[in-house]
């Protein structure tokens, strides 16, 4: 129950943000924050990351309630007692459901954190993307955990 509350969490927290970032700026404009690393730029994407599928709004719908439904059934199922498994599942639960409600009102996505790597300047991104980056890496150290644990059953 407590990860669909963090799932709720991250979606309130990212629907906030794109709401104040809707709300108080305007589409292009650019706050620095850190000068050459961090700006905060109000910016729209009617597509996957880095733009790819562009205006592909059905197939995300698709995507997205097949991503949601998979979670849940996981979380429900398979995934009692694992702690960072279930964590990572609500962290991409909350990003897949706070970038839909942007697909399903806005036809668009809000994006707003705007860095530069280096001189590179990686795609603006949200809190949505964030959680779920941060779930898809959670979720990875989870299966390397069970790799070792199932190796070492093994070998005992
Ligand atoms: C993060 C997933 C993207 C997110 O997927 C979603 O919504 C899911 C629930 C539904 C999609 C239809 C399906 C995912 C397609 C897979 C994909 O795309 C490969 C992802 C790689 C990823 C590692 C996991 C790298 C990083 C990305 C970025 C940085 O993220 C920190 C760039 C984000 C900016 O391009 C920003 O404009 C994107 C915009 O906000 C819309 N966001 C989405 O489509």
């Amino acid at each position: 129950m407590i990860f669909y509350i963090i799932a709720f969490f991250i979606v309130a927290l990212d629907q906030f943000t794109k709401w104040l970032v809707v709300k108080n700026m305007e589409l292009g404009e650019s706050i620095p924050i850190i000068q050459n690393f961090f700006y905060l730029t109000s910016h729209r994407n009617r597509g996957a990351a880095w733009g790819i599928l562009e205006n592909q709004m059905w197939l995300f719908y698709i995507i997205t309630v097949i991503v949601v439904v998979a979670i849940i059934y996981y979380l429900e199922k398979h995934a009692k007692g694992k702690y960072l498994f279930q964590l990572s599942l609500s962290f991409i639960l909350g990003g897949a459901i706070g970038n839909f409600i942007d697909r399903v009102f806005r036809q668009e996505v809000v994006d707003f954190v705007d860095t530069y790597i280096f001189t590179y300047d990686f795609p603006i991104f949200n809190i949505a993307d964030s959680a779920l980056t941060i779930g898809v890496i959670l979720m990875f150290i989870q299966l390397i955990i069970e790799a070792r644990e199932e190796k070492e059953k093994k070998n005992e």
